[in-house]
């Protein structure tokens, strides 16, 4: 998936926040956390580190750029009368987390009960990357891939897991090794019906 991100997004191009600082300011401000780390930016190795820093971020937070309603346009109807449930597990991916802005990551898992045709498998691995690819919560990210779903696939039901590991918590502060963060959201026959809920859990492997 990383190769379709654009790493050299044009400053203006976030709809979200009212403008951008420019390159030069981004790069500053790495200089500026460099020396707040105790190194010297101004060594050989450290040269090179802002610009890269600033192409890398262009990278982990494409998703500002990215639009969940394009990514879910184009739908299928032509399925044999297929109804059933559609999941796609083990989605991987990486976050950053709006507190410490250092990663989290994982796996998402979506199912989803077709109403009025599918959607491209991978558009459902994309979907994931327009709200990975920013600050979060896992709270955050589960609610909002749910509602893209929702509100551009109208399905008669969807599930969505994640499963991760917050490096907030393994390298810093309470390194607590190991942990993993569960969030699951179910909207319509699956938040109805237990049924559904458990043919869910069954399917992902949740224990
Ligand atoms: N609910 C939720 N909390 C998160 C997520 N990512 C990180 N956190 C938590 O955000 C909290 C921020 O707590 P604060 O007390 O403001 O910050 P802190 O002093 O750095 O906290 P510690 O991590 O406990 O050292 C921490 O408990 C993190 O574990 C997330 O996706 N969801
Ligand atoms: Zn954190």
């Amino acid at each position: 998936m990383d190769a379709h991100v654009n790493p050299l997004k044009p400053a203006t191009a976030n709809s979200n926040v009212p403008s951008r600082p420019s390159r030069e300011e981004a790069e500053a401000a790495v200089r500026t956390l460099i020396a707040w780390a105790g190194d010297d930016p101004n060594r050989e190795g450290l040269l090179e580190t802002p610009a890269r820093v600033a192409k890398a971020y262009g990278e982990l937070f494409a998703g500002y750029d990215l639009d969940a309603k394009a990514v879910l346009s184009k739908t299928f109807k032509e399925v044999g009368g297929y109804d059933d449930l559609v999941l796609v597990k083990g989605i991987p991916f990486y976050a950053h987390c709006e507190h410490h802005m250092v990663p989290f990551y994982g796996q998402a898992h979506i199912a989803y009960l077709p109403h009025d045709g599918v959607v491209g498998l991978s558009k459902l691995a994309r979907l994931v990357e327009v709200f990975a690819r920013r600050l979060q919560t896992q709270e955050t990210m589960t609610a909002q891939i749910i509602d893209a779903i929702n509100e551009n696939l109208g399905p008669r039901g969807a599930a969505v897991m994640l499963e991760a590991e917050h490096m907030c918590m393994t390298m810093r502060g309470v390194r607590a090794h190991d942990v993993k963060t569960v969030t699951h959201r179910f909207t319509g026959v699956f938040a109805e019906d237990r049924v559904e809920q458990d043919r869910f859990f069954a399917m992902v492997g949740h224990r």
